[in-house]
């Protein structure tokens, strides 16, 4: 017999998790369908390992850069300690945690592989081969995330090559990583493993950190040379290939071999629909799927089917997943319980901000922090914005902070409003800066009103009056 609830939601990560909260919240019965791990990708194999494994070097490096400190640091890293303090915070990649959270708010865990089965249908299989029916009486909620992608290089599917997973879940250094990609995975753990001691050698077709500002990518590689790691720009290997002995062998466009003990496939995403049932409700399976700002599934019938997370491709990242799920949980409580959708512009029911103002922050050496537009994307967009760009040095906190490399900031300003539409900080521990400029964005605020935004003396935020000098003072007599 078929279980009947309010909502199913497919896929227990972070976002699938926060749209099962919100409906229920709102007193809906939801069912969570999960076939590996409650928290998903992030909790287990993405944002948390990446991070710890990173935060180790980057606080040894910090301490470095500040005489006195950097005298009392005598010894060398423990890349024992890193790695189990990591396996701490995945919590031995036991979800047992996730679960009794989800039991704690009421909200029923159906542990298999969910596919949909028509309209608001959704059988699980579970391990041992048996299924389950689900009918949802308002509505499904697909939050299945993304894979790694693989490239179409000669032999590299072949040659085991590390992922994501595989470099956020390791066991042991290897001595030698190869990283192919340039992007956000590629440059945060070629950062790790260098800081944990590998030799690392970067391949990226293009430059690093292709999407944003040309001086982020630029002084992360940089950076990466400043830890012994080897960027080859514009450069992708055409074979890779794994020999008796283990070793991984790369072969450059020249015909040059390089050998490494792993390598790393760091080149973007797939969605994870291929087996999700999709044709039964007219959609592409393997596809991406595509949905309106209230995160409905465009190209189905009625508003029962929505998407969220990485699974849609508006941004993938955890805070924006979770940002379209809480606007997706409580539309689907509204519609359920026939309570107005606010669905314009900014309203409580959509993800607005995905096209105006999505945070990040890549936690390389130096970090970088941007929100927005770059300035290329404005000019793309048919805006002729305003910029204004500053270096860290410009600040005495930034001084005080650290003696290493300052960084550098930028604002991108639509001049004919008279508001920022992108930031971008490069520099130690700029993360903290970014919620600001989210806010000024989001908000609109005038530049005229951020002068009243005095920042404190003597912090690194005092380069949003170093910014906001270089673009004019209103009234000032010059
Ligand atoms: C190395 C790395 C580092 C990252 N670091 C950051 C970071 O620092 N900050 C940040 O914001 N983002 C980061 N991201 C991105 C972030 O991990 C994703 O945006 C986020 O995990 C997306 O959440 P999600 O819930 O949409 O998908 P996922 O986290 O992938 O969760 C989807 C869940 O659905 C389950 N599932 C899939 N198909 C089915 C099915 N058919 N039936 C049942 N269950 C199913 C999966 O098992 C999984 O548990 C990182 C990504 C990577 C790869
Ligand atoms: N700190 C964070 O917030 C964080 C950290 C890691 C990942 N993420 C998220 O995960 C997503 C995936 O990251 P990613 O680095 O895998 O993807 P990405 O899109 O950031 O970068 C992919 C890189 O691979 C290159 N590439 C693509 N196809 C290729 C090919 N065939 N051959 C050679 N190079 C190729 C691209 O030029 C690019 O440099 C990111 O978009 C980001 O949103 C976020």
């Amino acid at each position: 017999m078929a279980r009947e609830t309010d909502l199913i939601v497919i896929g227990a990560g972070p976002v699938g998790e926060n749209v099962a909260d919100r409906a229920r919240a709102a007193g809906l019965d939801v069912v969570i369908v999960e076939r590996e791990l409650v928290g998903g990708e992030c909790s287990y194999w993405a944002c948390v390992p990446s991070k710890t494994l990173l935060r180790s070097p980057a606080a040894l490096r910090a301490a470095q850069r500040v005489p006195g400190a950097a005298e009392a640091v005598t010894g060398a890293l423990d890349v024992e300690a890193v790695l189990r303090r990591r396996d701490a915070f995945v919590s031995n990649w036991s979800d047992e945690g996730g679960a009794a959270w989800l039991a704690s708010v009421g909200i029923e865990l159906v542990r298999g592989h969910g596919r949909l089965d028509g309209e608001r249908r959704v059988v699980v299989e579970h391990a041992d081969g048996t299924t389950t029916t689900l009918v949802a009486r308002h509505a499904v909620a697909i939050a299945t995330g993304s894979d790694a992608a693989m490239p179409r290089i000669d032999g590299l599917a072949e040659s085991r090559p590390w992922t994501s997973r595989e470099a956020t879940s390791a066991e042991a250094v290897p001595a030698r990583l190869a990283v192919i990609g340039g992007g956000v995975v590629g440059v945060e753990m070629a950062t790790a493993y260098a800081g944990l001691g590998a030799e690392v050698t970067v391949f990226a077709r293009g430059g690093l950190l292709s999407g944003m500002e040309p001086f982020a990518g630029d002084a992360v590689a940089d950076g990466l040379r400043e830890l012994g790691a080897v960027v080859h720009l514009g450069v992708t290997p055409d074979r890779v290939a794994r020999d008796d002995a283990g070793e991984v062998v790369l072969t450059l466009p020249g015909g040059e071999e390089l050998r490494f003990d792993e390598v790393l496939v760091a080149t973007g995403r797939t969605p994870r629909t291929d087996d999700l049932g999709l044709e039964t409700v007219g959609l592409e399976p393997g596809e991406w799927i595509d949905v309106d700002d209230a995160l409905v599934a465009r190209g189905v019938d009625g508003d029962w089917l929505s998407a969220v997370g990485d699974v849609t491709h508006r941004a993938l990242l955890t805070h924006q997943g979770k940002y379209q799920a809480r606007a997706a949980g409580d539309a689907i409580a509204a519609r359920a319980l026939g309570r107005p959708v606010d669905d314009a512009p900014w309203g409580a029911h959509v993800a607005t901000a995905d096209h105006r103002a999505v945070p990040s922050v890549v936690f390389a050496e130096p970090e970088v922090a941007s929100v927005g537009l770059t300035e290329s994307a404005a000019r793309e967009s048919g805006l002729e914005p305003r910029v204004v760009e500053v270096g860290l040095d410009s600040v005495s906190g930034t001084g005080i902070h650290s003696d290493g490399p300052a960084g550098r900031a930028k604002l991108v300003v639509d001049a004919d409003r008279g508001v920022v539409i992108g930031a971008t900080f490069v520099g130690q521990d700029v993360a903290e800066l970014l919620q600001a400029a989210t806010i000024a964005i989001v908000g609109e605020v005038p530049i005229d009103r951020l002068w009243h935004a005095v920042p404190a003396f003597p912090t690194v935020s005092e380069v949003w009056l170093r910014l906001l000098e270089a673009y004019g003072r209103p009234g000032a007599a010059a």
